[in-house]
């Protein structure tokens, strides 16, 4: 399926792929129906000059072929009826494909992108782009799209009518729907675009905010705060309503012109039909203007019915827009030159890094080097970069600028499959999935038997989590009151990337929220796990990296210190003042409250 060459209604059937064409029988149908469904008033016009060419004798009037036209009429009302249910049919077919083809689009494209993506678009975000744009596009195809063709087939057929009985009065109602056409383009052009594409931006950002205000309300709860602490989901409502209020305005002029002017016909008509009636053809123009009449203020309708599809159409050309701009989100490309490193060493050459959208680098010239089965560790403010040098290591991002390389082979030259196979990660924000146990564990190693799980576990000091459970390790996490604390969960995760055994380790040492116990646990558990592994773990309790190989020392992505804990101290800079300043908070939390200066 081609990208990009195509936009709004031609890419939206691209998505379809050979079942576009159910929508393409779905429109002709649909055209057919409209003009089965002007036909009754053909009827209805035979009928009014058979009774105007027997005026005022109304007892010689055919009443067999008035019958007759009226069961012409009913005849092709009900197949007009039949052609639209079988064009719904064939629309709705054509739209179900059409999701379906473009959700499992998405959903490969999102697998091959790199998984930084992920942490810069919330699920909340990818969903609603997902969900409620497929779902757009779905109903304009299924609903919109074949109503539009109808319409549009009705008013040129209307047109052509119109012009056929009487080209004066057919010119007066074509004048009138032109210039009805024309108010109605004022409301569908780029303008309207523009507005639609800020509505949907203002919608999904308003959506957003609704999420991290429901996440957020422990806070609001407990820190006695109201709605108006929320200032971000505040201003997105605020910005969501400025932008329909704008756009509702910004229609109130042509919308008012539009409709005066669909539902002028009378006013036309009658002074026309007064102007225009002659005693030698009284009888046929009073047909005629009856009948034009009746037909004009169905125009209304369908003028009516084409305005609101031009706005549907508006709003699935934007979400396919949308799509689109997700589908052209740049994947991790695989490498053709595939290379098997034969060592497992880490090296950062002259690294730097900017995450999309920001102005400064998180990693500026970082060079680096973790030998097999050593361990480095960078320590450094909050923000100071390390996450984002450890994520590099499996290309969650590619570094604008320098090579991350294992074994001496650019991270870029490996398969991402080997490339995942050698490395086990344990960041701060652990996942585990709403399986049993087990399952999660198999997710690290799905070939792993049994006994190798237990074993993991046990060596990640799980033993107290799967005994307290009468089911085991088959207990399904996070559903019928199964919730583990975050100590509990980080055990887990290192459990997993101890039965992963990897050669290379990225550990973020966040033992923040853990109790003495779960802390001193975690600790034997990265012990297990780092043992002969090339690690680069992220620090943020000192004393757990005084035996690292190196430790680095991170200020605004660059390395400001480096060396051992010995060295690191004797220089007497950064470090050692992050080191005293440790001890200190220690020494704080022992006199519980009271600053006990060391
Ligand atoms: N996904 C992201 N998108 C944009 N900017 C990001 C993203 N993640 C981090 N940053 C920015 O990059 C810089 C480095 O962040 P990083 O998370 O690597 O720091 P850190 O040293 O690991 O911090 P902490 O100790 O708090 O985890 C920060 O300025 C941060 O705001």
């Amino acid at each position: 399926m081609s990208q990009k060459n195509k936009s709004g209604i031609a890419r939206l059937l691209e998505f379809g792929g050979r079942y576009r064409y159910l929508t393409v029988i779905a429109c002709i149908l649909s055209g057919i129906s409209s003009i089965l469904m002007l036909c009754p008033f053909l009827c209805f016009w035979m009928v009014l000059r058979d009774v105007f060419a027997v005026l005022p004798d109304l007892s010689k009037v055919n009443v067999q072929a008035i019958s007759n036209y009226g069961w012409m009429a009913l005849a092709l009302a009900v197949s007009g009826f039949i052609f639209y249910a079988l064009a719904l049919l064939f629309s709705h077919l054509g739209a179900f494909h059409t999701a379906k083809n473009m959700q499992s689009l998405i959903l490969h494209h999102l697998a091959t992108l790199p998984l930084g993506f992920f942490s810069q678009n919330s699920s909340g975000k990818l969903r609603k782009i997902i969900n409620e744009n497929t779902s757009q596009t779905e109903n304009f195809l299924a609903h919109q799209l074949p109503d539009m063709t109808g319409s549009v087939v009705t008013a040129v057929t209307m047109l052509v009518m119109l012009l056929f009985f009487d080209w004066r009065l057919g010119g007066l109602c074509i004048l009138l729907l032109v210039v009805g056409f024309t108010v109605q383009m004022l409301m569908t052009n780029e303008k309207s675009m523009s507005y639609m594409r800020q509505y949907q931006d203002a919608s999904e950002q308003m959506n957003n905010e609704a999420v991290e205000y429901v996440r957020g309300i422990p806070v609001v709860k407990v820190f006695q705060q109201t709605i108006y602490s929320f200032k971000s989901f505040y201003a997105a409502i605020m910005h969501y309503k400025n932008n329909v209020t704008e756009y509702a305005l910004s229609c109130q002029g042509p919308m008012v012109a539009f409709n005066v002017i669909i539902n002028a016909s009378f006013a036309v008509l009658i002074p026309a039909g007064i102007l225009l009636i002659r005693p030698d053809n009284y009888k046929s123009f009073l047909l005629d203007l009856v009948f034009y009449m009746m037909f004009a203020s169905g125009s209304a309708a369908i003028l009516n019915k084409i305005l609101f599809s031009g706005t549907h159409r508006m709003m699935a050309q934007e979400a396919v827009r949308r799509i689109d701009m997700l589908l052209d989100e740049i994947p991790v490309v695989e490498t053709t030159l595939a290379q098997i490193p034969d060592r497992n060493d880490v090296e950062f050459k002259d690294v730097t890094f900017t995450y999309p959208g920001n102005k400064f680098p998180a990693l500026s010239h970082l060079n680096l080097h973790v030998q097999e089965g050593k361990t480095v560790a960078l320590v450094g403010a909050s923000g100071s970069g390390k996450t984002t040098a450890a994520t590099l290591i499996p290309r969650f991002w590619d570094p604008q600028e320098g090579i991350v390389s294992i074994g001496g082979v650019p991270v870029t030259e490996i398969t991402k499959k080997d490339l995942m196979n050698r490395i086990a990660f344990v960041f701060q924000d652990t996942k585990l999935l709403k399986v049993s146990i087990l399952e999660n564990m198999r997710a690290a190693r799905p070939d792993a038997t049994k006994e190798q799980v237990l074993n993991a576990l046990h060596n990640a000091q799980c033993d107290d989590i799967i005994e307290k459970f009468p089911q085991g390790v088959d207990t399904i996490l996070g559903t019928k009151g199964i919730y583990l604390s975050g100590g509990e969960q980080q055990r887990l995760a290192l459990a997993r990337a101890i039965l992963k055994d990897a050669p290379i380790i990225l550990l973020d040492e966040a033992t923040a929220f853990a109790d003495p116990e779960n802390e001193y646990k975690i600790q034997l558990a990265f012990e297990h796990l780092t043992r002969g592994k090339t690690v680069l773990m992220i620090a943020h309790r000192l004393p757990t990296i005084q035996n690292a190989d190196e430790i680095l020392v991170l200020n605004k992505g660059t390395v400001v210190e480096r060396g051992t804990h010995n060295a690191l101290m004797a220089q007497g800079g950064i470090y050692a003042t992050m080191w005293k300043d440790y001890q200190t908070s220690i020494a704080w939390n022992i006199g519980k409250g009271e600053y006990h200066a060391s």
